[in-house]
């Protein structure tokens, strides 16, 4: 009996002092059918994060200091191109992103991998059920990214924000370079639509870190807000001016 080869496809792991969690999401994520490298980005943290991501056997990127998300993200697409020309990877590996937080449950975000596989989709990204404990926003960005992305394709997401988000290779074109910072995942969508690829959202069963009340969430709030606003901002420029 034949089978069809399993897709490949290679995890990227944006990583801030992620070193209570970093463990038991690669173990997570090994867990997924096809996935042939795990690339753990690990963007200026000072809580040994890389150490611990070397130790489960992940291929590890060390910013010496601290770049935001989206440039961690940019950094794991190096070094996916790198494997790809030493032959350790598939030209036709799809990236899967996957938040650095999800401890075991980042293994329900092959659900993301078998859409783009079977070419139905370029861009998967996964919807997360009602968290545990309590999440302290009131919506401001995710109604901001979900109106934007709406103004600017047409689509409305249910999580604009999710960063849980598997792209064939057509996408990664798309998309790069990326949105700064907490822009990154709609300036990525708007992107992709733009290029006339499908998205998808996926329900995946994850649990990950809600944003709390205190100040520091608060702080976090508004540099997300901000880093939407600019990647949404930028799109609207676009528009207005045509292609370059
Ligand atoms: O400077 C940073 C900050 C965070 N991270 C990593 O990025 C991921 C997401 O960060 P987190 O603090 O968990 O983000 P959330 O507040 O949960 O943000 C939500 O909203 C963001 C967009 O605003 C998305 O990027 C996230 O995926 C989504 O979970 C984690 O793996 C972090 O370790 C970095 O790599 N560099
Ligand atoms: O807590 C969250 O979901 C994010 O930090 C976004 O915050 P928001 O509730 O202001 O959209």
């Amino acid at each position: 009996m034949t089978t069809t080869p399993l897709p490949s496809v290679a995890v990227v792991i944006p990583a801030k002092d992620e070193s209570a969690r970093i463990a038991e999401t690669i173990r997570g994520v090994r867990t997924i059918p096809g996935v042939a490298a795990v690339v753990v980005v690990d963007d200026g943290s000072t809580d040994g994060t890389d150490a611990i991501a070397a130790h489960e056997g992940a291929e590890v990127v060390r910013h010496a200091r601290n770049h935001g998300k989206a440039d961690a993200m940019m950094s794991g697409l190096g070094r996916v191109k790198g494997l790809r020309r030493v032959g350790r990877l598939d030209e036709d590996a799809s990236v899967l992103f996957v938040d650095a937080d999800l401890e075991a449950s980042a293994q329900a975000v092959g659900a993301l991998v078998a859409p783009v596989a079977r070419g139905e989709a370029d861009l998967t990204i996964a919807t997360l059920p009602k968290q545990q404990g309590s999440a302290g926003g009131h919506g401001l960005v995710v109604s901001l990214a979900r109106r934007g992305i709406e103004e600017l394709t047409g689509w409305s997401p249910v999580q604009p924000l999710s960063g849980m988000r598997c792209l064939s290779p057509a996408a990664v074109a798309a998309a790069t370079p990326f949105a700064r910072g907490w822009g990154v995942e709609v300036g990525m969508t708007v992107d992709v639509l733009d290029a006339g690829l499908t998205v998808l959202e996926v329900p995946c069963d994850l649990q990950h870190r809600v944003t709390g009340t205190d100040w520091r969430s608060q702080v976090h709030r508004a540099a997300q807000y901000r880093d939407v606003a600019l990647a949404l901002g930028v799109r609207r420029l676009r528009r207005r001016l045509g292609p370059a």
